[in-house]
């Protein structure tokens, strides 16, 4: 009994990947609690953090955090960059200006697209191995943007390159438990589409409270809840610290199914077959995770008429976001 115990510890130990974490745009609002709570995970065994500014401070602050994880700060130049990135398994990049209140978050394209391509350049040539996680907004357009890259670059690997919506699943996770007094453990919401207003489809009528889809309020609330922060943060930004959680929350789902771990889930914006008959690359459904990332693509499953108007909305506003970011790589593919 005790044997056996022993053993499948020795063999899970011995089965667990060293894993380094890439984030870029660490210093900021987002960058900075999502390296704390990554530092926080046993799975990774090494965090690389870089930012235009500030990146080896918040390196130096979070090492001293005592999980047995290595912490590095990288200089803001292209060797930095490089060095960070090398070796990555992951990399999450949250770098970018968030809203101020009265944008959307096509409003952030002119200045944050350039930035994402950039970053996804040096992805492509330092860790085109990496799985690569997506935070900057707009996301709907941002994804499109590293593909086009990595395409260019002749190393697109659709399975590695992800949209980070687990913040949509989680507010609405959280916003049902409000409404009905429940654990937000125990509310899974499937969350499709994509990451701005319209496109955010919450599917209540596949969770435990069906009629919640006509709820207008409610979805709307998921829809637009990262308005109500930009609102309450009054011109100092968007979410940050709900968003370092959801970030941390995909990446530890990655790591698992890395580690061998079945059956993670999590919906996030991929390259998709779904709605690619109607021009449409990139959707989020629920993805399977495993070791070399997605593992398979859920349909979206059966949905009530309330959601079915809900996607026709969602499909014309992402097929023009994707769109928009294919076209500005080709129009502007830089250096
Ligand atoms: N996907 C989501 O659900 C979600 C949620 C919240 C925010 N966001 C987006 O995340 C982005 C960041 O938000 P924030 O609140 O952390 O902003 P922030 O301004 O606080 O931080 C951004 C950081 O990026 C850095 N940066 C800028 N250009 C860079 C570059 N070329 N290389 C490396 N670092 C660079 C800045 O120095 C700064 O530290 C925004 O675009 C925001 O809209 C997405
Ligand atoms: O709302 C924003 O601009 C940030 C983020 O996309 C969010 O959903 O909170």
């Amino acid at each position: 009994m005790l044997a056996s115990r022993i053993q499948r510890r020795a063999f899970s130990a011995s089965a667990r990947n060293l894993s380094k974490v890439a984030v870029l745009g660490a210093a900021g609002g987002i960058g900075q609690p999502l390296s704390l709570l990554l530092k926080l995970n046993t799975r990774v065994t090494e965090l690389a953090l870089y930012d235009i500014r500030g990146g080896p401070g918040v390196a130096a602050d979070i090492s001293h955090v005592n999980t047995k994880s290595t912490v590095k700060g990288y200089d803001p130049t292209p060797s930095g960059l490089a060095e960070a990135l090398k070796g990555s398994d992951i990399v999450l990049i949250p770098a970018g200006v968030p809203r101020k209140p009265g944008m959307t978050r096509d409003d952030l394209f002119n200045t944050n697209a350039s930035i994402v391509r950039d970053l996804a350049k040096a992805v492509a040539e330092s860790a085109p191995e990496a799985k690569l996680l997506i935070i900057s907004n707009p996301v709907n357009s941002t994804v499109p943007i590293c593909a086009e890259v990595f395409k260019a670059r002749g190393v697109y690997n659709p399975k590695k390159l992800f949209g980070v919506t687990t913040l949509d699943v989680v507010r609405a996770s959280r916003f049902v438990s409000e409404i009905k007094g429940t654990d937000p453990k125990d509310e899974n919401i499937t969350v499709i589409g994509g990451h701005s207003g319209v496109t955010i489809v919450p599917l209540f009528s596949q969770s435990n409270h069906p009629e919640l889809s006509s709820n207008a309020e409610l979805v709307n609330r998921v829809q637009f809840g990262g308005d109500e922060v930009v609102k309450a943060k009054d011109g100092a930004g968007s979410a940050t610290l709900s968003m370092a959680f959801a970030g941390a929350r995909m990446a530890d789902a990655l790591l698992r199914a890395a580690d061998g771990e079945k059956g993670v889930i999590e919906p996030t914006f991929v390259e998709s077959p779904l709605y690619k008959d109607q021009g449409i690359e990139f959707f989020s459904t629920n993805v399977e995770l495993g070791p070399n990332g997605v593992e398979k693509i859920h349909p979206i499953g059966n949905i009530d008429a309330n959601e079915q108007k809900l996607v026709e909305a969602c499909l014309g506003d992402l097929k023009k976001n994707i769109a928009k970011g294919v076209a500005f790589v080709q129009e502007n593919p830089g250096n």
